[in-house]
């Protein structure tokens, strides 16, 4: 049982501060931002996230995990300091490093224990950690030896908890071999295979992995739209692709692009690093570019059914990134809204968890409705934009009872060909046939 304190409790810093604390090290929580300390010391998470309340208050019942909005407090006796603070793009394309040199100057100032490991979890330019270790030793205010270790996190938003006891492996990159395997220790009862390797490499392997996966749904975005144009199924070809285990079958679901607050920004980030580096990439210059023409495919495809937009009456079913979560960073869905209202037409949204935070980016550009019957009623067209299990789950036929003429662009391919065929729905997909048993063909 070690004694960690967690810089930076948000999406990846809550989860590592809980899950640390369930395999049985006490944990401190550290944030700066102080209702959120006051929230989580009452046992409720600042955000949605599955099974996530549930371990953190049985955690804090137990004493094993404490919040604080106190530096002092948080580091005077830490011998093992998680970085997890935010890694976003910059007004000049770079990765903003100001909250990780905030919070190494934090930890400089407050340590006093003679040895101290700091673990960098948050997403990081390669050479990063060299930085840190250099930010600290420069504003130590007592005598320690400090240590670095990157430790990448490779969690899901929506399925974070499974996701920490269910990796595929734990990266740990340090030039430090007795850092490294206190740290391997104190991960080891998460019973997941543990890679150890050097710092540099570390950091690479996070940006590269998403980077990877970007690439995986941009490819299948590219092929669904040829499907589109030759009449194949891209469900049928994903699904016969991934049969071949050297392809796999994961991460080869079409549709409007891959959003949220780390694939957009990470790939961003990996090319700005190849650039300052004097080398291109080509293949994820390309992967981003798809995916920002991806984004507006469905648009594309309801302008073409019916000329233009305005005015026309159009639900959005989902406005979260993706779902079990309510964050709209850097949603698709958030940006397909925002066009749609530029274009003249009239939306109201629907998102079982997001419709707070997606009111502050979108305001009153918007209507938000507080179910799928409300949203839909009476309206031109939907789009369906988050795959959540709700809209999946919604009877078909209340398409037919409620819209003005059941016209569905469904982003996220939620329905199966067979269900829909069974009703007068006009249906666009993505890569798949459309549909029409109706006779809104001529409808404009
Ligand atoms: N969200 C995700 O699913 C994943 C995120 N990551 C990476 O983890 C890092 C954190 O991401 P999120 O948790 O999503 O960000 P977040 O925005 O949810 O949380 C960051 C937290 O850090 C706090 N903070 C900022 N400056 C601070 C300081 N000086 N001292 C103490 N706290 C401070 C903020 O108040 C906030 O609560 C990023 O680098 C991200 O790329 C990696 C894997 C998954
Ligand atoms: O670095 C991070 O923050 C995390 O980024 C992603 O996790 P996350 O963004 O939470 O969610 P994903 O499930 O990867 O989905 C990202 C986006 O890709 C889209 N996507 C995903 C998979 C797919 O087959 N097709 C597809 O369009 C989703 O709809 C979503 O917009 C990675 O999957 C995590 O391993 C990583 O830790």
């Amino acid at each position: 049982m070690k004694n960690i304190t967690i810089v930076g409790t948000g999406h990846v810093g809550l989860v590592t501060g809980v899950t640390l604390a369930e395999i049985g090290h006490q944990v401190v929580c550290y944030d700066i931002n102080e209702n959120d300390i006051a929230l989580m010391k009452a046992g409720i998470s600042p955000f949605y996230e599955p099974e996530l309340t549930d371990l953190l208050k049985k955690n804090l019942n137990k004493g094993q995990l404490f919040f604080t909005g106190d530096p002092k407090l948080a580091l005077v006796d830490a011998e093992i300091i998680y970085i997890a603070v935010g890694t976003p793009t910059a007004e000049n394309g770079s990765v903003d490093l100001s909250y990780i040199k905030e919070a190494a100057k934090t930890i400089a100032e407050n340590i006093t224990k003679q040895e101290v490991i700091v673990v960098t979890k948050s997403t990081v330019p390669v050479g990063t950690n060299k930085l840190i270790q250099q930010v600290i030793v420069t504003n130590l205010t007592n005598e320690v030896n400090v240590n670095i270790v990157s430790n990448p996190e490779f969690l899901r938003e929506g399925s974070a908890i499974y996701d920490t006891f269910s990796a595929d492996r734990i990266v740990i990159g340090s030039d430090c071999e007795k850092a490294a395997s206190i740290i391997e220790e104190i991960h080891r009862p998460f019973g997941i295979t543990i890679f150890i390797t050097d710092l540099l490499s570390a950091e690479m392997i996070k940006y590269s992995s998403n980077a990877f996966l970007a690439t995986k749904i941009s490819f299948i975005n590219e092929i669904a739209n040829l499907c589109e144009k030759v009449g194949a199924n891209i469900e049928e070809v994903a699904h016969g692709m991934g049969l071949d285990f050297r392809i796999g079958t994961q991460f080869l679901k079409a549709g409007i692009g891959f959003g949220g607050s780390c694939f957009p920004k990470d790939t961003r980030g990996l090319i700005q690093q190849a650039t300052e580096a004097g080398q291109s990439l080509e293949i994820l210059e390309a992967v981003i570019k798809v995916n920002k023409q991806q984004k507006y495919s469905l648009m594309n495809k309801a302008k073409q059914r019916f000329g233009n937009l305005k005015d026309k009456k159009i639900a959005i079913l989902g406005l979260a990134f993706k779902p079990n979560t309510n964050d709209v960073r850097e949603s698709i869905a958030i940006d397909i809204a925002s066009e749609l209202t530029m274009q003249g037409a009239l939306v109201t949204a629907y998102d079982p968890l997001a419709l707070e935070e997606a009111k502050q980016i979108l305001g009153e550009k918007i209507q938000y409705a507080l179910s799928i019957e409300e949203a839909i009623t009476n309206t031109d067209m939907v789009f369906i934009a988050t795959d959540w299990d709700e809209f999946k789950d919604f009877p078909l036929e209340k398409y037919e009872m409620l819209m003005k003429h059941p016209i569905i662009f469904d982003g996220k391919n939620s329905y199966s060909l067979d269900e829909i065929s069974e009703y007068n729905i006009e249906y666009y997909s993505v890569g798949r046939p459309f549909l029409n048993k109706s006779n809104f063909y001529n409808l404009k």
